[in-house]
């Protein structure tokens, strides 16, 4: 099953397998080299210490988080040499000869690390996308996850345990910020273990020979609460007032990405963003992916501090696991829709 994974076979072809095309209203079409998202924001992180700064950034989230849905941040805290030598370890472990990774290939989604290829599951994905991916679900106590990890290339175990210690770090910053900006006390989020879970999902898109026919991933918003996105090649494209905009790949910098559960916690006042990746003719694209997350069995619904008669609740109450079941198979059919759109309630 492992030479299923595009990076076995994609470089030997001239044309798209049939079971890669997406139909015509799904595909990119002519829209693989977009204008880039100019005004997306790009926030400073280093000066948070600083009350008058601190007060500033707080306003440029909650702005970006209400215009976009989606912003950058630099000055982070996550060290440029680590996130950097993490970004080479995996362009080297999807370069491995198939071989030496196919022990990891599953299509058991339930696996806390896995390697596979297309959306989730090559067999039932409805259209296979351009991409394979390595998951990595993070537990503490760390020693415990990493046993399951690969050891080559050989820095990886210390390298991937490191790097998702410190953007654990980087989210709880972002988060706090964002109760300030919410006005919820310091820490919400992880004392009511909504930020408990955390995934690294790392992608490889290789070239492909016609990118108008294909995704990489079809559009979707992210599931959890936050989403930390390392990039170093464009293909990410957010689609705002009604037409998809490159995502710019800054040096070093984290693109933030507000998720659905975020949208509904906050009972609408922070807006998860529409995306999709597409791939091109020349160069592989990795991307380093940090999901931070509620634990499934939690009962999630607006905050009740932000409901109120002017602001009335937007969503119902639902049990996590449930509606990750409902956005895997919309992510699988490629339905290109925001399974909260279903929770909304009729006011
Ligand atoms: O590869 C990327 O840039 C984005 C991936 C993504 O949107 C996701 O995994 O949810
Ligand atoms: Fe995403």
């Amino acid at each position: 099953m492992s030479t299923l994974l595009l990076s076995s076979w994609s470089r030997e072809v001239q044309s798209v397998p049939a079971n890669y095309v997406f139909p015509k209203d799904k595909r990119p079409g002519g829209d693989i080299e977009v204008p880039v998202c100019k005004d997306l924001p790009v926030i400073d992180l280093s000066q948070l210490d600083g009350i008058d700064h601190r007060v500033k950034i707080v306003q440029q989230i909650m702005k970006a988080n209400r215009d976009f849905g989606m912003f950058q941040v630099i000055n982070h805290g996550v060290s440029e040499e680590l996130a950097d030598e993490t970004m080479t370890l995996f362009k080297e472990f999807f370069n491995m000869p198939t071989e030496d990774n196919a022990m990891y290939y599953s299509e058991d989604g339930t696996k806390g690390f896995r390697l596979y290829t297309s959306t989730m599951n090559y067999i039932k994905d409805g259209v296979n996308t351009w991409k394979d991916s390595v998951r990595h679900n993070i537990c503490q106590p760390l020693e415990d996850d990493i046993q399951s990890w690969p050891e080559n290339p050989p820095r990886y175990r210390e390298l991937v345990g490191a790097y998702s210690v410190e953007v654990r770090k980087l989210s709880s910053r972002i988060l706090d910020l964002i109760c300030e900006g919410l006005g919820v006390e310091l820490g919400y989020f992880g004392r009511n273990e909504l930020s408990k879970r955390q995934s690294l999902i790392v992608h490889h898109y290789p070239p492909c020979p016609d990118p108008s026919l294909v995704l990489g991933i079809c559009g979707h918003t992210d599931v959890n609460l936050l989403t930390l996105l390392q990039q170093d090649i464009s293909g990410l494209q957010i689609f705002k007032d009604g037409q998809w905009l490159g995502v710019e790949p800054i040096p070093h910098a984290f693109v933030i990405n507000i998720s659905d559960q975020l949208e509904i916690i906050s009972n609408g006042k922070l807006r998860s963003a529409l995306h999709r990746v597409v791939t091109n003719t020349s160069i592989a694209r990795t991307s380093l992916n940090t999901f931070i997350g509620p634990s499934l069995e939690s009962i999630i619904e607006p905050e009740k501090a932000l409901v109120s008669a002017s602001e009335p609740q937007l969503f119902k109450s639902f049990r996590l696991k449930e509606y990750l079941d409902i956005n895997t198979a919309n992510l699988r059919e490629a339905k290109g829709t925001r399974t909260l759109e279903a929770y909304k309630l009729d006011i």
